[in-house]
This record gives C-alpha cells, sequence and structure tokens, in this order.
C-alpha cells in the first residue's frame, strides 16, 4: 500500500531515470548479491553508465535515489534533518527500535546524542586505553593458548564484542554475554534482509532475537536504576548508567523503550564495522611485507621507548601510531567498511532538477569519490602516505568511512583505539601467515575475507612482553 502510494504520486514528477525493478523486492537481490561477490561498485557503475550519477531503484521495499559524487554527498550527508532524515529502512527499524538515534530528531535526538558523546569523545576515551589494553591482551592469551590456526574474523568478531559489553555498558556476567551474543549474530543478519515477516525468514528470525534482547535487558536496567538511586553506582559508570540517570527537558527520566533501543543500536553500530576494520588490518598485514615492516617498526619502536616506564599502553602512544592508523585509513578508502547508508525525504525535494518525492529513500555511496582520481591520485593503488601530507587536500564530503555531516559517526575514536590497542598487542606477541593466501573480499554486507581469515600463529621469536 505505502509503495503504490509513493510510487502513483511520483508520476507527475521528473523523477530520476532507473529501474524500480520487481514490485516490492525492487532491486534488492541484485543490490545484495552484488555486495555479496564484492561487485557493487559495478552494479554501480552499471546504472550509472545507463542513467547517469543520479538514478533510480527500489531497495528494502521502497524508491530509492542513488546520488553519487562529492556534491551529491554533500546534497545527501548535509541537508537538514527535517528534510533527508537518518530514519531507515523498515528492516533496520524493525531490529534497531523505533527510538534509535536515527529515529529521533530535533532536541529529543541532540539529547540522546549528548550523553552518548559524554562517554565517547576523547577526553573520556583516554581513561580506557589501559583497560582497553589489559582486555585485548588476556583475550588474545586466552584464544592462542590452546589453538595454533584460528579463523581471525570470528575471533575479531568476538573481541569487539567484548570490548562492547566492557567498556560501553559494564555487562560482565558471561551467561549473559553469550546468550547476547548469539541473538545479536540473528539480529545482525536481519538488518539487510527482505521485510517478509513469515515464519523461518531471517527477517522474522532477527525480530524474535531482538524481544529476547529487550526482554534480557530489562531486569539489567532495574537492577542499575536501582545501584544508581542508593548510589552504589554512579552515571559515569557506563553508557546505560548514563542514559539512565539522564532528564529530559521535562526532567522526567527517559522511558526503557527509548534505552533497550539506543543499546541495540549502539551495539549495532559499533559491533560488525570495528571487528570488519580490525579483520582487514590483519588480512592487509599478512598479504603486503612492505606494510607489515612498517608496522611492525612503529610499534617495535613504541615498546623500546616504553621500557622502565608504563607497563601497559598509554594514550600517548596510541598517538603515536601515526603509520598503522593510516594503513587503516587507506583500508577503509579502498574497503569502506559501510558501502554507504540511507536517508529519507520527509518533504518533497529537488535535486540537479531532478524530483525527489516525499517517502523515498535516497542513498549516498562511499564508492563515488573514494576511488574517482581526481580527488585521490591513482586511487586503486594502496598507499598510506596519501593521507600523510597529501599533495592537495581531500575535499569535504569525499571521504566517508565514517559518513559526514550531522550524523557523522560518534565512535570513531573508540574505533580507532580499538584497532590500534589490538594491531598493537597482536604484531608484539605473535607472528602469523594466512592459511589462504588468496582470499579474496566478499560484503557480507560488511566487507570481510570469504573464508574468514584463518591465520597459523605463533608467539615472536623475539618476544617483548
Ligand atoms: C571502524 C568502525 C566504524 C565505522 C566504519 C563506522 C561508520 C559509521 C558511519 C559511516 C556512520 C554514518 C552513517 C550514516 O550517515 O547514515 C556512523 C554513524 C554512527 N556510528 Fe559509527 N562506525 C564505526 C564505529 C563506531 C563505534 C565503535 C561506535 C560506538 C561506540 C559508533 C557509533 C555510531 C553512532 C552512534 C552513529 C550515529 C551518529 C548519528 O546519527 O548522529 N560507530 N558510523
Amino acid at each position: 500500500f505505502l509503495l503504490s502510494k509513493c510510487l502513483s504520486k511520483s508520476q507527475t514528477k521528473n523523477v530520476p531515470k532507473g529501474s524500480l525493478g520487481y514490485p516490492i523486492i525492487g532491486e534488492t537481490l541484485s543490490f545484495l548479491k552484488a555486495q555479496r561477490q564484492d561487485k557493487g561498485s559495478v552494479w554501480l557503475e552499471e546504472r550509472i553508465s545507463k542513467y547517469g550519477p543520479i538514478f533510480k531503484t527500489s531497495l528494502m521495499g521502497f524508491p530509492t535515489v542513488f546520488v553519487i559524487g562529492q556534491e551529491g554527498n554533500k546534497f545527501v550527508l548535509g541537508s537538514p534533518d527535517d528534510l533527508l532524515s537518518s530514519k531507515k529502512p523498515l528492516t533496520l527499524r524493525k531490529i534497531l527500535g523505533r527510538q534509535s538515534l536515527v529515529e529521533l530528531t530535533g532536541p529529543r535526538y541532540r539529547l540522546v546524542k549528548g550523553e552518548m558523546l559524554k562517554f565517547l569523545k576523547p577526553e573520556c576515551l583516554q581513561n580506557y586505553v589501559k583497560e582497553m589494553d589489559e582486555l585485548v591482551n588476556a583475550t588474545l592469551l586466552r584464544e592462542f593458548r590452546e589453538n595454533e590456526i584460528i579463523r581471525a574474523v570470528v575471533f575479531m568478531k568476538k573481541l569487539s564484542y567484548e570490548i562492547a559489553c566492557n567498556l560501553l555498558f559494564d555487562i560482565k556476567d558471561e551467561h549473559t554475554k553469550e546468550a547476547l551474543f548469539v541473538d545479536f549474530t540473528l539480529a545482525f543478519k536481519a538488518i539487510h534482509s527482505l521485510p517478509i515477516n513469515l515464519p523461518g525468514t531471517t527477517f522474522w528470525r532477527g525480530q524474535r532475537a531482538r524481544a529476547r534482547i529487550v526482554d534480557r535487558m530489562i531486569p539489567i536496567l532495574n537492577k542499575r536504576r536501582e545501584e544508581l538511586s542508593k548510589g552504589v553506582l554512579s552515571s559515569t559508570n557506563d553508557m546505560l548508567s548514563c542514559l539512565l540517570a539522564l532528564r529530559d527537558e521535562n526532567h522526567q527520566p527517559l522511558d526503557d523503550d527509548l534505552i533497550t533501543d539506543n543499546f541495540i543500536f549502539l551495539f549495532v553500530a559499533s559491533h560488525d564495522t570495528s571487528a570488519t576494520l580490525m579483520s582487514l588490518m590483519i588480512w592487509k598485514l599478512s598479504r603486503d611485507q612492505e606494510v607489515y615492516n612498517k608496522v611492525l617498526e612503529e610499534q617495535m619502536e613504541i615498546i623500546k621507548q616504553r621500557e622502565g616506564t608504563e607497563e601497559r599502553l598509554t594514550w600517548a602512544e596510541i598517538q603515536k601510531m601515526k603509520y598503522t592508523w593510516r594503513v587503516a585509513q587507506e583500508l577503509m578508502r579502498m574497503i569502506p567498511p559501510l558501502f554507504g547508508s540511507f536517508r529519507k525525504a520527509l518533504k518533497d525535494t529537488n535535486y540537479k532538477g531532478y524530483d525527489i518525492p516525499k517517502g523515498w529513500q535516497v542513498y549516498w555511496a562511499a564508492y563515488g569519490t573514494h576511488m574517482n582520481d581526481d580527488i585521490f591520485e591513482n586511487p586503486h593503488k594502496f598507499d598510506p602516505s596519501r593521507f600523510e601530507n597529501p599533495t592537495k587536500p581531500i575535499p569535504p564530503y569525499s571521504y566517508l568511512p565514517f559518513g559526514a555531516g550531522l550524523h557523522y559517526c560518534i565512535g570513531n575514536e573508540f574505533a580507532r583505539i580499538e584497532t590500534l590497542a589490538i594491531i598493537h598487542n597482536f604484531v608484539k606477541m605473535y607472528e602469523w601467515s594466512q592459511v589462504n593466501p588468496e582470499e579474496a573480499i566478499t560484503r557480507q554486507p560488511m566487507p570481510y575475507p570469504s573464508m574468514g581469515l584463518p591465520i597459523k600463529i605463533k608467539p615472536r621469536s623475539c618476544s617483548i612482553s
């Protein structure tokens, strides 16, 4: 009904050229298939060459306009929320919840985001570095004591999950963590599925998993609320306590639905994205000796300078990992963890003479600028130095691994510290080789090594602890 309403309205308008594909399904399946085969760029190129950089299609049940290129990114990401809102397609909304940050607007959005930022701004994150380092170190030792070959992707997913549970939410009970992990895995899968809610479908399973996550969270929230009221916990203990202690403009607490929605949203926003980057780093270091040597040199230098003073990683040392982070930046340019993202037109709007009717989705894709040789010289060459002293500055809205504009990722610093802490410990403690050197990257829909990146691992011969 909604789809036909949307389409009938558009018939009198000058909407972009393109194909809406099959009813309801649209071109969702071909888009997802192209992603899985790491041919998302080919999918885009085919349409750009037929219809130009602004074209229409239909994804996740709704007509969608793709706007490709720097100017287009500026239009999509720079538009105010009451024109192009960050509201997500039905599948995402059903899993993340109706009150997750991306569904909120105006004062409520600013209130919740402001509270999240208290935890995620660099001044606060400095306090987590030591704890993060200890957690990474202990997890690596535990895992690698028993296994000579590990699947790096599974490991990174578990590790980033552990970090989020411990540092962001202070959930330490092993049974709860394990149960939540199983349900989050089902929920992640459902996010990029078709919105078909029939028993047995991925979407149906994801919604049931979400319901179980909410059920598990209620007693945790109640206990934490009690601890806060007794003064056993402070509001700065973790993100959940922070949101529980927050009062709105009428001095009222936020309701549990909003807190659980944002708990689920933060997990989704932080978990797979970070695990992807960490897996891609290990994948790259396994197959590029020159890059590996430079990363190793940088990390060893940091350890050498540390001797006799601090035992654990410090904030100052994180700042010294300049080359290692440039490798991550270049990887995210060539293989952005998020291919792109949706916006929703809340009013009829217009871009470059094309009408975008109210209710249509708009999609920005990082590919349009990341691989453009006017912006990044020789874009197919892996060259971390382009982030060191670029000959010409990277124009705004061109480098988008963390998005841009109002909805720019607030977890980017958290992801940087996490990634650097992991690479530091990995390189310091172990040597490893890829079991399948030809392993390629596929989007699932996040870009992971296709076989899960099995690596053969042994303690570093000149061990430094
Ligand atoms: C390598 C890791 C990460 C990548 C590549 C990444 C990427 C992104 C991107 C592209 C966006 C913008 C989406 C859009 O415009 O629709 C975004 C938003 C967001 N990210 Fe991240 N992210 C990462 C890690 C994290 C972490 C660790 C957290 C939390 C601890 C986080 C929390 C968020 C939040 C809350 C938003 C929404 C901001 C808003 O709507 O105002 N992200 N992220």
